[in-house]
């Protein structure tokens, strides 16, 4: 587990080695997972549309675009994830409910988790708590650290024959003695709810070609801009980060969607240069407030998946969670903007109950 970072945003380091560090330490992983999220202090009001390059259009807007109300010169629309991923969670449990009706079938989700990870653990318990929430049947695996990957073989394998079963996840990170792409290999890409298998990936790259399953975290970043209305096609986007999780299918999801794409990464010369073009901005760095208000042209769209530990006496923890971009300057610079907790987190969750459910319809031959 990574440690907490002594960081803000007027820190002095180099962009290229903020981007270096963190492709060592690796995006999500970073992630100090055992914190409860914390509510947010934001008053909802009526929409107002401020400067902004990447269009966002209100007639399709949510209704739930609210302001921050926590620094009185910030301009930015809060992208409300939380609220979203309810509202998303809302429309399948009346999705799931209407199928159980006329079918009677219920989706199911099984998820392996290998070791005692504080984050890991949470998270499963939220996963399950969101199904029991929206009606799908949950089916937990919880291995030992030290188990064998031929015993999270053989789970997956049950699995992948149980027809009660129309979703399998295994909670990443595995532990090091694991080989993680042959277990993620072994999901059958009918139930790969988490859109990691090779095949869903590589269709998802492929013009005419359509992926099973899109990873849930880019997914929810997309599902965002959608239910904000902001427009994509043909604007310039820019993801900031090239895991396999997240930037890298970002990056093809808004390609998907017309937007023309840079990846920026720890090898780009000039990242602030390249990110500064952008209308839209993803960055799914895994490091605390690396995106400063320099980085981001007047009304560009950010979506931030980066939840980073950073010390903070003033909470009872020690810690509080931000984002890779740094709030308080990306507020005053951007039209709109997901804040850290409360963005992109809840939606993971809940594009994972949305493909749970999309499996289980495409399974039965349900529309
Ligand atoms: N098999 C998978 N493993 C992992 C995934 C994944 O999509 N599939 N993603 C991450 C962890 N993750 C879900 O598994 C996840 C991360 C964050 C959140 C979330 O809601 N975050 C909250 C803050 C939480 C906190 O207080 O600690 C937020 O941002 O508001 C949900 C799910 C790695 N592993």
């Amino acid at each position: 587990m990574a440690s907490v970072m002594l960081t803000d945003c007027s820190s002095s380091t180099t962009a290229a080695a903020l981007l270096l560090r963190s492709s060592r330490y690796r995006v999500r992983h970073s992630v100090l997972h055992s914190l409860r999220s914390m509510p947010l202090q934001f008053a909802p009001v009526k929409p107002i549309l401020l400067r902004t390059t990447a269009t966002i259009n209100h007639a399709s807007a949510s209704p739930s675009i609210v302001t921050a109300a926590m620094a009185a010169e910030t301009s930015a629309k809060i992208i409300d994830g939380k609220s979203i991923a309810k509202q998303i969670r809302d429309e399948i449990t009346v999705e799931i409910s209407r199928m159980k009706d006329t079918v009677g079938v219920v989706p199911g989700l099984a998820v392996i988790l290998v070791g005692d990870r504080k984050d890991s653990t949470t998270y499963v318990r939220n996963k399950k708590k969101a199904c029991e929430s929206v009606g799908i049947n949950s089916y937990e695996v919880h291995l030992p650290e030290d188990s064998t990957e031929q015993e999270v073989l053989k789970h997956i394998s049950g699995f992948n024959d149980d027809p009660s079963v129309h979703g399998i996840l295994v909670q990443l990170p595995l532990s090091s003695h694991m080989n993680e792409q042959n277990i993620l290999n072994s999901v059958c890409i009918e139930k790969d709810v988490d859109g990691f298998h090779p095949l869903n990936i590589g269709r998802l790259a492929m013009r005419g070609r359509e992926p099973l399953f899109v990873s849930c975290t880019p997914k929810g970043c997309i599902e965002l801009l959608h239910r904000y209305g902001v427009d994509i096609k043909g604007r310039r986007a820019v993801v900031i980060g090239r895991s396999n999780i997240v930037g890298t299918p970002a990056a093809l999801l808004l390609q998907r969607e017309d937007a023309t794409v840079s990846v920026v990464h720890s090898r780009t010369n000039n990242p602030e240069e390249i990110t500064r073009q952008a209308d839209i901005i993803i960055a799914a760095v895994g490091q605390a407030n690396m995106v400063k208000g320099s980085w981001i042209k007047p009304g560009a769209v950010i979506i931030d998946v980066g939840i980073n530990p950073v010390e903070d006496a003033k909470s009872a923890k020690g810690y509080r969670l931000v984002g890779d971009v740094c709030f308080e300057e990306a507020c005053k610079i951007a039209s709109a903007i997901t804040p850290v907790p409360g963005g992109v987190g809840p939606m993971t969750i809940a594009m994972l109950l949305s493909n749970t459910l999309s499996s289980a319809k495409r399974m039965h031959n349900y529309k």
